[in-house]
């Protein structure tokens, strides 16, 4: 789906007057995390000040991130170890977003209501917190080799490993992939259950280099299955309508900031929001912005060049 806009996405690092102008349309900003304001655990020069002027400036700013290992709550204590101080109530992740719309949208059978996990400790703390029973995820049971024994049970559909209650799989970044976790996810799905993502973002940036993404860890799944999972992260509007439901704002006056072109700008331009600001600190290149299908409306070589509005 293309989402090309006719004028080429404006380059404003350098440009006061424009970054000054492209501030005053906005009245929310919707910050992507990985690749944005940090890559790992390094924040990028600049980032506190740059939303110290914003919330200065009476700008509300909200934090929307795909990366599912870590909850809303792990997210307001890294934010504010970096000087970043904030509310969960501003923080949407997408480990968040698939829990809501597991305990809230699906209208799941009540012997089928438990979750099989692939995914970290964030994943785990939003169902959690949303009364949703969930198997695998950080348990050490599942950190192990396939055994012998286990395809036999496993094709047997012995009770001792497939779980009769699972009606969901939800695949997100795990740390510790394997075998045994995808042969266990394939067949729950192959049994019914619902195959969702919490995103599938191909890959993760870290110290200034790429990883592999929770888009990684559900791409076997999709080869065995022939079939794609519900992705709750960016650029599904789950998170958008969430995030509009709570903030009742003006998405005319509001823009999204995010480093990857087909997720955060794509969420941005198809949650019609009246502006999209890339930035080059992360996974896409000027070039996906300028040139690619999903282009934003202007971009920046770093976030921390909005302070070069002298704002
Ligand atoms: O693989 C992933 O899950 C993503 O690369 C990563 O976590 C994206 O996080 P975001 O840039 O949305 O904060
Ligand atoms: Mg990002």
């Amino acid at each position: 789906m293309s989402h090309s806009l006719s004028t080429e996405p404006r380059h404003l690092t350098g440009d006061k007057a424009g970054l000054r102008e492209f501030l005053d349309k906005f009245d929310v900003f919707l910050f992507d995390c990985d690749g944005v304001l940090w890559s790992g655990d390094h924040c990028f020069p600049g980032t506190v000040e740059t939303l110290e002027l914003l919330r200065k400036n009476g700008k509300q700013v909200v934090f929307v991130t795909n990366n599912s290992t870590k909850s809303r709550a792990d997210y307001r204590k890294k934010l504010e170890a970096l000087g970043i101080p904030s509310n969960v109530e501003e923080i949407f992740s997408s480990s968040y977003s698939s829990s809501i719309y597991i305990s809230r949208i699906l209208q799941l059978p009540e012997n089928k209501r438990k979750v099989f996990v692939i995914g970290e400790t964030g994943i785990e703390q939003e169902l959690r917190s949303e009364n949703v029973p969930f198997i695998g995820g950080t348990d050490p049971a599942y950190r192990r080799e396939i055994t012998p024994e286990d395809y036999k049970l496993v094709a047997a559909g012995d009770e001792s490993i497939i779980d009769p209650e699972v009606g969901v799989v939800l695949v997100g970044l795990d740390f510790h992939i394997n075998y045994l976790k995808h042969a266990l996810a394939y067949h729950y799905v192959k049994r019914g259950a619902i195959f969702l993502a919490t995103n599938i973002d191909s890959t993760l940036p870290s110290s200034g280099a790429l990883f592999p993404g929770a888009g990684s860890m559900s791409a076997p799944l999709i080869m065995m299955l022939g079939q794609e999972p519900t992705a709750l992260g960016k650029p599904s509007q789950a998170m958008m309508d969430a995030i509009e439901g709570k903030f009742q704002f003006d998405r005319s006056r509001a823009c999204m900031v995010g480093d990857r072109a087909n997720t955060d700008i794509r969420f941005g331009l198809e949650g019609k929001l009246g502006g999209t600001l890339g930035v080059l600190t992360g996974v896409s290149s000027k070039d996906n912005f300028v040139s690619g299908p999903v282009r934003p409306h202007a971009y920046l070589d770093k976030l921390s060049d909005l302070l070069e509005s002298d704002y």
